[in-house]
């Protein structure tokens, strides 16, 4: 257990299944039917970017209209940003990086925060406050599995969601590994797909990394 104050425990969150989309929301109206398509898909951990303008609103949506979803929320980059996911309805937080004010924040909030880290030191910063659950980002521009794997020497007890630059060709390399429980991306969401509103498409990608991810 990370933090008895958090009402749902990281690795709870990790087990939830392999992908967890990282979603960018432009247009409110399509956050209902792109988080149902991947609900449909096997996908229930939804990562809704605080990239836009309507992320908070369409987090506090999300949480109301579809309650088969964990709604959350990532590029969390701060404690007024956290407090406001929080007031949102969000039931966890990402973030790309860590900062001390963050690390504190999260710490005594009521929904687990995902720090991101990318080197030692931070994720020893991380640690020390009792982190155990982290996202490592940007994975591939970081070293991607070579680095996770050197990691893990050290530091086994720790569990990564890798995120930046992994798709459907590299996404298992990244299961595979002992410290990877799931993995981010936004491949599962494509841009073309929302644009066209294919949410078929958007299922079809879920149900075939679901499956790839249970397969050898
Ligand atoms: O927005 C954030 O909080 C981030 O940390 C960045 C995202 O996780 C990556 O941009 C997703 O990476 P791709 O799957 O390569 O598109």
């Amino acid at each position: 257990m990370a933090f008895e104050n958090w009402q749902l425990q990281p690795d709870v969150l990790f087990a939830q299944g392999p992908v967890v989309p990282v979603i960018v929301i432009k247009d409110l109206a399509d956050a209902v039917p792109m988080a149902k398509a991947l609900v449909a898909g096997g996908i229930r951990v939804l990562e809704v970017t605080l990239r836009t303008p309507v992320a908070l609103e369409a987090i506090k949506l999300l949480s109301q209209e579809v309650p088969d979803a964990i709604v959350g929320a990532g590029t969390v980059t701060n404690a007024k940003q956290l407090a406001d996911v929080i007031a949102a309805g969000a039931r966890f937080a990402i973030s790309p990086g860590s900062t001390r004010e963050l690390l504190e924040a999260g710490k005594s909030s009521v929904i687990p925060l995902i720090p991101g880290i990318a080197s030692i030191s931070e994720l020893m910063e991380g640690t020390t406050l009792g982190y155990t659950h982290f996202k490592f980002f940007p994975a591939e521009a970081a070293g991607g599995v070579k680095t996770l794997k050197s990691i893990h020497g050290p530091f086994s007890d720790i569990k990564f969601c890798p995120t930046g630059g992994i798709n459907e060709k590299n996404f298992k390399d990244y299961l595979a590994l002992p410290n990877v429980r799931c993995v981010g991306g936004s491949w599962i969401v494509p841009d073309d797909a929302i644009k066209t509103q294919d949410w078929g498409k958007i299922t079809d990608l879920c149900k075939s990394a679901v499956a790839e991810a249970s397969s050898n």
